[in-house]
Parts: C-alpha cells; structure tokens; sequence
C-alpha cells in the first residue's frame, strides 16, 4: 500500500467516527457537568489508561493544572500514569492490574471525579480502576470505543467513541477531552485583561 492509499482509507475512517460523534452531546454534556460539579466543590479529577490512552490522561491532567486555551486558575487534577516508582512497586509486589487501582484508593475520595481511559473497554487494570473509584465514593467516566466493554460496567458516564479502530478510537478521545477542557475553562476562566 502507498502512503497515499493510506491517507485516503484513514481519512475515511476518521470522518466516519466524527460525523457519529455528536450523537455523543448528552454524555458528552453530563462528563463536563461532572467535571465542573467536582472542581467547583473542592474535588479534583485523575485519569487513567494504557499507552497512548495513558498519553491522553497525562494530556489531560496537564490542560488543567497547566493552561487549556485561556487564562484561568489552576485545576486539580491527576495522570496515574506518571509516577514510575508507584507502577513498578504496585505492579511488582501486587500485580499490573492494581497499579491504578492502588492508587485510586490512596487518593481518591468523595467528590472527585474519576476518568478511565480505554480503546477496548477491557484493559484490567483500568476496569479496577473504575471499580475502585466507585468504592471511594467518586463519579466514575470511562471514555472507550463503540462496544464500552467492562468498562462500560463500572462508569456513571460511558463516551463510546463511534470506532472499532483503535487510532480513530484515540483520535476521538482527545478531541472529546478536549471539548470538556474548552466546557471547564467557560466555568472557570477569570476575567483577564486584554
Ligand atoms: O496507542 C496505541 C495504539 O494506537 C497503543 O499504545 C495502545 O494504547 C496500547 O496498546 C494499549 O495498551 C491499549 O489498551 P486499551 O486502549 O485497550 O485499554
Ligand atoms: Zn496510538
């Protein structure tokens, strides 16, 4: 195959998934309400996943203690992919599984909002992650593909990104993160000088 054969069949596949995406606006809608309900109540919000997915959570998390778009206080937020002293601890003397799940019942609490992130629905330890953040009393919202998986199972809010693809799945995801950074930072953004 050319890479321009390539280009044309992944931009097809692309824009298959974007035009479905806005049949997403109500999940999209009450992950961003979740999300400000939280920040405004003093909880914080921590992502998870595997791979690139662990990539989009660090993004993330990253948008809000950093800067999205426009000027605005920090936000509390959380990527538990980032600390390699935790993972290669929880994951060696418990198992890979826990090394979120570990974590989110050290940290998580009532208020917060938990998000998992997942292209099959299936990755274990993102599932017990979601689990796990359920028990700890937050509102749990696992982004995944069109099939939801376990995931599904364990979230209060499922955006199921309309792909099978893995690349179109991830390619959602950051744009459905995105949507709810551009939706926090209406909330949040002060009144800045021109
Ligand atoms: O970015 C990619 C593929 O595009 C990979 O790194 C991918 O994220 C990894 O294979 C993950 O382990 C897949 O996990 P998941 O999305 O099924 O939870
Ligand atoms: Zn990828």
């Amino acid at each position: 195959m050319t890479a321009g054969h390539n280009l044309k069949t992944y931009i097809d596949g692309h824009r298959r998934a974007l035009e479905q995406l806005i049949t997403l606006e109500p999940e999209i809608s009450a992950a961003a309400r979740a999300c400000i309900e939280a920040l405004r109540g003093g909880g914080k919000l921590l992502t998870c996943g595997n791979g690139g997915s662990a990539a989009d959570a660090q993004h993330f998390a990253a948008e809000l203690t950093g800067r999205y778009r426009r000027e605005r206080r920090p936000l509390p937020a959380l990527a538990l992919t980032t600390d390699s002293s935790a993972l290669t601890c929880i994951g060696n003397d418990y198992a890979f599984e826990d090394v979120f799940a570990r974590q989110v019942r050290a940290l998580v609490q009532q208020g917060d909002v938990l998000i998992g992130i997942t292209t099959s629905g299936n990755s274990a330890n993102v599932v017990r992650a979601l689990q796990a953040g359920r028990e700890q009393g937050a509102i749990t919202i696992a982004l995944t593909g069109e099939g939801g998986g376990q995931a599904a199972n364990h979230a209060d809010i499922t955006l199921r990104a309309p792909s099978d693809r893995t690349a179109h799945i991830q390619e959602m995801h950051i744009l459905m993160i995105h949507v709810l950074c551009e939706t926090i930072d209406d909330t949040f953004v002060e009144a800045t000088p021109a």
